[in-house]
């Protein structure tokens, strides 16, 4: 597994997917796991403690709420990362913003925007994360965004359509 992607609850799934599968696409074989900061902190600890050794490359965590997962997840382990902020029901989401962006400085997560594009964002920059190292992964992330840009490119312009 090269990334593994943690959420707070299993109720975070139906934002999380969007990082599984953006995964998918590049190949990148990834791990999910529900496991809070909060609810199952010993679980945390050991997960993110021991996430290098067992060969992961990037963490993904997403939360909402006082979402504190990815922060403590980085403070248990050098790799990088990446924060999602769950949309959450009462504060639609800018609450679990607020908890993933403000981290003290030392103690680093890259945090993505609120909700679906965020999680898939997520996986986006893993895998140019680790296409850094693998040339392989990045010839899928340059075609990807080419495929982008074409498709984009072929549109009628709006009054037309
Ligand atoms: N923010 C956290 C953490 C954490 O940060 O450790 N653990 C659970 N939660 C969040 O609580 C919300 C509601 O969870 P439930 O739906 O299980 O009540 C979820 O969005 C979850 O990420």
């Amino acid at each position: 597994m090269q990334v593994g992607i943690i959420m707070g609850s299993k109720s975070d799934w139906p934002t999380m997917k969007h990082a599984a599968e953006m995964l998918d696409r590049f190949n990148i074989a990834y791990e999910t796991k529900v496991v809070s900061a909060h609810r199952t902190p010993q679980l945390l600890a050991d997960y993110a403690g021991s996430a290098q050794e067992r060969g992961l490359k990037v963490i993904i965590g997403g939360a909402g709420g006082a979402a504190h997962l990815p922060g403590m997840a980085a403070a248990f382990t050098n790799l990088p990362v990446l924060g999602v902020p769950v949309q959450s029901r009462m504060l639609k989401g800018i609450d679990s913003l607020l908890s993933i962006v403000q981290m003290p400085k030392g103690v680093a997560v890259g945090t993505l925007a609120i909700g679906d594009a965020g999680a898939a964002n997520a996986g986006l920059l893993a895998a140019q994360i680790i296409g850094a190292f693998d040339s392989e992964v990045m010839a899928k992330v340059s075609e990807f965004r080419q495929n982008q840009t074409d498709t984009i490119l072929s549109q009628p312009d709006p009054s037309e359509d």
